[in-house]
């Protein structure tokens, strides 16, 4: 899905938190958005996602405006994620059921999914027993189930131990390749922007600073100036 952002504002009472002229998303892409706390990363992400309103401004999504047509292409993942009182299954099963999905293609489909992430121990637990990665899992396994255009995904592997992050980072990757998924991941973390993402949007301020190809937003002037990216010179 093409996102297209044009005379964005978002203030919360007195203060502006987002301020962004235009910004465009490519259909496809894997593009990262860094930059320091409070740079209004979260409030991007809630607002393309229909969870936050904007003060003024327009978002398109492959030249539309948000519909609820729209908000059915995509979804949000958050690190602490809200699971629904009930079996993983049930919330993994969650966005097919709600799309009237065939109960035998649920079925597949929640099991295949649940086999390809490694968590089908985890299937018939109550969602609110799960440490915290494991409710991660789940949340990204609820979303990538029902296969949708845009992704937003606001550090969804904060919280996870190594082994697991490879499982997420490769199922994550998969959905773009495969299945075409724009897919739009706050990081604070270089080494994973590196391993996924081919566009940095990097935020400072409420405002883009730099938008492009990974490796020249890391090395731009600015960057190397202020040293935001210094762990990059040593992993690029
Ligand atoms: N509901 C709210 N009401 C008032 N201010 C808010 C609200 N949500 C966020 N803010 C403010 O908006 C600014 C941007 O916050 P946001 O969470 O988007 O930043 P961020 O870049 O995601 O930060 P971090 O890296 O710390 O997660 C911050 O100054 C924050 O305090």
């Amino acid at each position: 899905m093409e996102i297209v952002i044009s005379n964005l504002v978002k203030n919360y009472g007195q203060h502006r938190v987002l301020e962004i002229e235009e910004l465009k998303i490519a259909r496809g892409s894997f593009c990262g958005i860094m930059g320091p706390n409070g740079a209004g990363k979260s409030t991007l992400v809630k607002i393309l996602g229909g969870l936050d309103g904007v003060t003024s401004g327009k978002i398109y999504y492959d030249g539309k405006e948000s519909s609820g047509d729209v908000y059915q292409n995509m979804t949000v993942v958050f690190q602490k994620p809200y699971l629904l009182r009930d079996t993983v299954f049930y919330n993994i099963a969650y966005p097919l059921m709600l799309r009237k999905v065939a109960k035998k293609e649920i079925e597949t489909r929640v099991r295949q999914l649940a086999e390809e992430m490694a968590m089908e121990d985890l299937l018939y637990r109550k969602a609110w027993t799960l440490s915290g990665g494991e409710a991660q899992k789940v949340a990204l396994a609820r979303a990538l189930v029902f296969k949708p255009a845009l992704l937003l995904l606001d550090e969804p592997t904060a919280n996870i131990d190594p082994a697991s992050m490879v499982v997420m980072e490769s199922m994550i990757k998969q959905a773009n390749a495969k299945e075409g998924t724009t897919i739009l991941l706050v990081t604070h973390h270089i080494h994973q922007a590196k391993r996924l993402c081919g566009d940095i949007v990097f935020m400072d301020k409420g405002k883009v600073e730099e938008f492009g190809e990974m490796r020249e937003v890391i090395f731009s002037p600015r960057n190397i100036k202020t040293k935001w990216f210094m762990e990059g010179e040593i992993i690029i």
